[in-house]
């Protein structure tokens, strides 16, 4: 169903006009990345903006965060038409923006990231008296108990971006662009986000809320903005909207969901993984599975729980780990990726940019990049087999051929994960393939494309081991569940499982 344009929707929460893009449109080449899109947001809004991977959003939020110049189009902040030059310029205007890649410095104290960019605290100086400031950002995103003197790098990756919330929030913005924030966080932390959220906008500020996650943008949000194919599709207040009708709005169709097998289905499978006795020192403690050809299991943990040093730990990659590892029965010594990888063994990080995509290679490049042997003959690439090879590949992947010629970094980011996930596919001789957090950042159409290619590679009798925090993904394409609290294996959970079953697990342990 197509939805019509909706410009003057009504404001669930109303409040005079902070921000208004009018017509908004921006090319990149021949990509028409904006084309003529229009919203507005209220003091005091938290405003969603949804859309498929590559609909458009992070170049809308590049315009508004200063960071690109649209070609035509205008900002109106309080009624006025600026100019956002760039990222200084929109700060000074009130806009800040808490990006997908962190910037805050590990290398630094919890203080001094603070005050990065904080102009009116002037350094040392300034310090006992921007104590108590920065003591007040901390406990309004649930950090309270973080000593300002903190080297950064001692906190998680969850917690570092609430520290990068803070210095935004710190900056007097009268609109916080949140880019994706609680993408990489536990469900413990993205609830201090949306605590921060709900605390920030009570003073007037609002909220651009950039998200994936349908179930946050519909808890969270007055007003949702739907992009798609670089279109506003439409801005509906959330009491108007259902998961469904906001897929349909996003997507213009439901998404076809993979069938779930039970249990029945996959328990003849031969074993193709046992893992026992799996410890890695302060992190895990003697975790042990055993996974069955064309099982699809999820090792369900909160960032911290241990869930991904398993999987990298099966994976070869942490000298550190002890345990027993067969693959087909064939016994594989830990620490020894390439031994790992010799047994069958495919592993795809959950970060695609620091571990893996080679972004300014072309999508082809980066496809093919694992593939070299298969592809070349006495080093010399064999065009036929590269293509025939490609065209797979970018099928598998559900990416647009047309493409495969553009560097990965032009790509969105989702369509970036599909080609670092569908790389990881590729392979014939895979066993076992473990994936950390394979849908991170992909928008709900590619997460099921991701679950399609899973499902497909289980078929095939590949054991498939992977990482998720959402419980979505774990009810919708897990057939085995092992949730890990602190460490340790919780439980083991076949067939059907109360979603509530697995959250309290994953955030409280075992029943006492
Ligand atoms: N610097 C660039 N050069 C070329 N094309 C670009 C550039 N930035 C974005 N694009 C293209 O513009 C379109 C919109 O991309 P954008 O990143 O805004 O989408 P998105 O909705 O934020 O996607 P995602 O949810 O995957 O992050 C995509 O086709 C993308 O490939």
């Amino acid at each position: 169903m197509q939805q019509g344009v909706n410009p003057a929707a009504p404001f669930a929460r109303p409040g005079e006009e902070l921000v208004r893009a009018e017509g908004l449109t921006k090319s990149f080449g021949s990509t028409r990345a904006v084309r003529r899109a229009s919203f507005s947001i209220a003091r005091g809004e938290i405003h969603a903006l949804c859309g498929h991977n590559g609909a458009g959003k992070s170049t809308v939020v590049k315009m508004l965060s200063g960071q690109e110049t649209p070609d035509s189009g205008a900002i109106r902040i309080g009624g006025e038409v600026l100019d956002l030059r760039s990222r200084q310029v929109a700060q000074g205007n009130g806009i800040a923006l808490v990006d997908q890649e962190l910037s805050v410095v590990p290398s630094l104290t919890v203080a001094e990231n603070l005050m990065l960019g904080d102009v009116r605290t002037r350094w040392i100086t300034r310090r006992r008296a921007a104590g108590k400031r920065f003591r007040t950002l901390l406990d309004s995103v649930g950090l309270g108990h973080v000593d300002l003197d903190r080297p950064l790098s001692d906190l998680s990756i969850g917690e570092r971006q609430l520290i990068e919330i803070a210095r935004a929030l710190g900056q007097d913005a009268r609109l916080v662009i949140l880019d994706e924030p609680t993408a990489t966080l536990s469900d413990v932390e993205s609830d201090y986000v949306y605590a921060a959220v709900r605390t920030v906008v009570t003073t007037g500020c609002a909220i651009l809320f950039v998200s994936h996650r349908l179930g946050e943008v519909l808890d969270l949000c007055d007003n949702v903005t739907v992009m798609r194919d670089g279109e506003v599709v439409a801005t509906t207040p959330v009491a108007d909207l259902t998961i469904d009708s906001l897929i349909v709005q996003m997507l213009g169709e439901l998404p076809h969901r993979p069938d779930k097998r039970t249990k029945d289905d996959t328990g003849d499978g031969a074993e193709a993984l046992a893992v026992s006795g799996l410890s890695v020192p302060g992190r895990v403690d003697d975790f042990g599975i055993v996974l069955r050809a064309g099982q699809v299991c999820a090792v369900a943990g909160q960032l911290g729980s241990g869930a991904s040093d398993v999987l990298r730990a099966i994976a070869g990659l942490v000298p550190s780990a002890t345990a027993g590892i067969t693959v087909d029965g064939v016994a594989v010594g830990p620490g020894r990726p390439r031994a790992a990888i010799r047994a069958g063994i495919a592993f795809v990080s959950n970060d695609r940019k620091s571990e893996g995509l080679f972004l300014d290679k072309p999508t082809s490049w980066n496809l093919l990049a694992t593939r070299l042997p298969h592809v070349t003959r006495l080093g010399v690439v064999n065009r036929r087999v590269w293509s025939a090879t490609l065209a797979r590949l970018v099928e598998l992947c559900g990416l647009e051929a047309a493409r495969a010629d553009h560097a990965v970094r032009s790509l969105s980011g989702g369509n970036q994960q599909k080609v670092f996930v569908g790389r990881g596919l590729g392979r014939d001789d895979v066993r076992v393939l473990l994936l950390d957090d394979p849908t991170r950042g992909v928008d709900i159409g590619g997460r099921a494309a991701i679950h399609a290619l899973l499902r497909a590679a289980a078929d095939r009798g590949v054991a498939v081991l992977f990482t998720s925090t959402d419980l979505e993904e774990l009810l919708d394409l897990a057939d085995v569940v092992v949730t890990m609290h602190k460490g340790v294996a919780v439980q083991r959970h076949e067939g059907t499982t109360a979603g509530a079953v697995l959250v309290r697990e994953m955030t409280h342990g075992a029943a006492s």
